[in-house]
């Protein structure tokens, strides 16, 4: 997609967003692009920001301030036109405890509005990609965290997204489906689409990402592609650490107590 400047709107625009709790402000007006068509990961430590800016930039929770638009259209202005566009794994991940999966996918896929046939070809190419054809008539509320983490995606996908958000879409993941989780999503990125997603996991925003942004008590510490923010720093973890101020803090004179003889 190419605007009147010539540049391609980016996959998403955040402008001069702020969330305040009472007195605790968890997102400190932030301004944001995020390009389209990439692997963007949203890293931080506990409490930075991100599960709240996520949350405001897919519309489920309201800014106190600010603006937001997906692919273009504004995110609280144009709620449908978004949401028809982006799928989303929150943290949580609340889901219908009491349908199987398939019906789960049978049920976000008419949601949608697809055709039941369209829902049913999707779903069963889902389920068998990532490895739930076996447990497809189960009940989600006996799935385990990554069988959720995998429904919840499956789900988040059947209508072919322009954008995904996922957050911490590894916690809880055994390797063998995050290695299923990263072949269907560098499939998915590899087409086009962008995938935003947030994590702790260093490694994995390394291996995985091509664009990252670092969010540290509320505001955007750095952002761009990976070599940008790593800077000279010989790892994505050495840069992080750095950018948010953590380096070097040594815990075991605190924790004198701990371990040896005396209990
Ligand atoms: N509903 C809420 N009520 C009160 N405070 C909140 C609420 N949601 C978030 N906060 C506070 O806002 C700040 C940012 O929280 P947020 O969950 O967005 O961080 P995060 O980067 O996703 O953290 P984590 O990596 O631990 O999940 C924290 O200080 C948190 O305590």
């Amino acid at each position: 997609m190419t605007d009147a400047s010539g540049a391609g709107t980016p996959a998403v625009r955040v402008q001069g967003l702020w969330k305040r709790f009472g007195q605790q402000v968890a997102v400190a007006g932030i301004d944001l692009e995020l390009p389209a068509g990439k692997f963007i990961g949203l890293v931080g430590p506990n409490g930075a920001g991100k599960t709240t800016t996520l949350s405001m930039v897919t519309g489920l929770l309201r800014p106190d301030q600010g603006s937001v638009s997906v692919v273009g259209h504004d995110v609280w202005r144009d709620p449908v036109a978004v949401k028809a566009r982006i799928g989303v794994l929150p943290e949580g991940l609340r889901l219908f405890e009491r349908l199987s999966g398939r019906e789960l996918l049978s049920y976000s896929g008419r949601l949608r509005g697809l055709p039941g046939a369209e829902v049913d070809k999707r779903a069963a190419q889902l389920l068998d990609v990532l490895d739930l054809a076996g447990a497809q008539h189960k009940l989600v509320v006996d799935y385990s965290t990554g069988m959720r983490k995998k429904i919840g995606l499956a789900a988040a996908l059947l209508h072919n997204p322009e954008v995904l958000f996922l957050d911490e879409p590894f916690e809880g993941v055994d390797p063998v489906s995050a290695q299923i989780i990263r072949g269907v999503l560098e499939r998915y990125t590899a087409s086009g689409a962008t995938v935003v997603f947030s994590s702790h996991v260093m490694e994995l925003v390394e291996s995985l990402c091509d664009w990252v942004a670092v969010m540290a008590a509320g505001r955007i510490r750095a952002h761009g592609t990976l070599d940008e923010v790593r800077g000279e720093a010989p790892t994505l973890q050495t840069a992080f650490l750095e950018l948010v101020g953590a380096r070097g803090r040594d815990a075991s004179s605190d924790l004198d107590w701990l371990g040896g003889g005396a209990r």
